[in-house]
């Protein structure tokens, strides 16, 4: 049996005229065209990147979220015009496709509601940390199939934004309890929620009273130190952890 007609190959996927046989279109195969392969199938594919954002309510997650799309996501009101935003009571996630120069980025942002604001607070990172292992379970259970799709749908959160409110102490021990468990699941990304709402000084302060809380209660957050892996990303990731940093959705 011819074993071109057996196997798929890749020259198989590439168009061709009926007069040109597919192989000969590839010119020169070598090791380097495994780059150029990866681009093309990675082109085809897209990329997905799932976030998630923690917090207090009224710390403006759903804000940041409307900010990053521009546009109204899920609620009905514009912040600033008088009506308030309505608070969100469930985790909801939205999907938008995001394409820049023919890469295709499948970005979903998911709101969780308010986190910390019972009066009993015992477990209250339960619903969210469910959330997040479960999804890991879910892809998992995919992944060991036997006959599994050639495109696992990935709902895993990527990058967890944690919005500390702005007190201008530290941490809270709601916030250290909390981001101890979280930091051991996904990758977190502690923001200052509302940071227009201290002078620059206070902001600065604020920031470096919680790089130290977190390096002393061991809260450790993205970029965490397995990701240095050469002198490069080493690099990188110290001037990342240095700028780690507020955040206000308001210019
Ligand atoms: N000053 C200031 N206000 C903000 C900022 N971001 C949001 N707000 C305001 O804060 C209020 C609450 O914003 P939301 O985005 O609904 O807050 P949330 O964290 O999603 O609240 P829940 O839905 O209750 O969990 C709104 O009136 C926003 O206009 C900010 O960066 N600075």
């Amino acid at each position: 049996m011819d074993p071109m007609r057996r196997s798929p190959s890749p020259c198989s996927s590439r168009p061709s005229s009926p007069r040109t046989p597919p192989c000969e279109m590839l010119g020169y195969v070598g090791i380097e065209a495994v780059l150029d392969q990866l681009k093309i199938k990675a082109m085809k594919m897209g990329f997905e990147f799932n976030i998630m954002v923690v917090g207090q309510s009224g710390l403006g997650k759903s804000t940041m979220v409307h900010t990053l799309f521009k546009s109204k996501m899920w609620k009905s009101t514009v912040p600033g015009l008088g009506t308030p935003t309505p608070q969100t009571l469930k985790l909801q996630s939205v999907t938008h496709v995001i394409e820049e120069k023919g890469v295709k980025l499948k970005l979903t942002v998911t709101d969780t509601p308010g986190f910390g604001d019972q009066i009993n607070n015992d477990k209250c990172w339960d619903p969210i940390l469910g959330y997040i292992n479960e999804q890991y379970e879910r892809y998992l259970q995919e992944e060991i199939l036997i006959t599994r799709q050639r495109h696992i749908p990935d709902t895993r959160v990527h990058c967890c934004v944690y919005f500390v409110p702005p007190t201008g102490h530290c941490l809270r021990p709601l916030d250290i309890e909390f981001l101890q468990r979280l930091c051991w699941t996904v990758n977190v990304v502690p923001v200052i929620a509302r940071a227009d709402s201290l002078t620059i000084e206070e902001r600065e302060t604020f920031r470096r009273r919680i790089q130290h809380n977190l390096r002393t209660h061991c809260i450790d957050v993205y970029p965490q130190k397995c990701f240095d892996e050469d002198i490069n990303d080493r690099i990188l990731n110290s001037k990342i952890r240095r700028r780690a940093g507020g955040k206000f959705t308001y210019s």
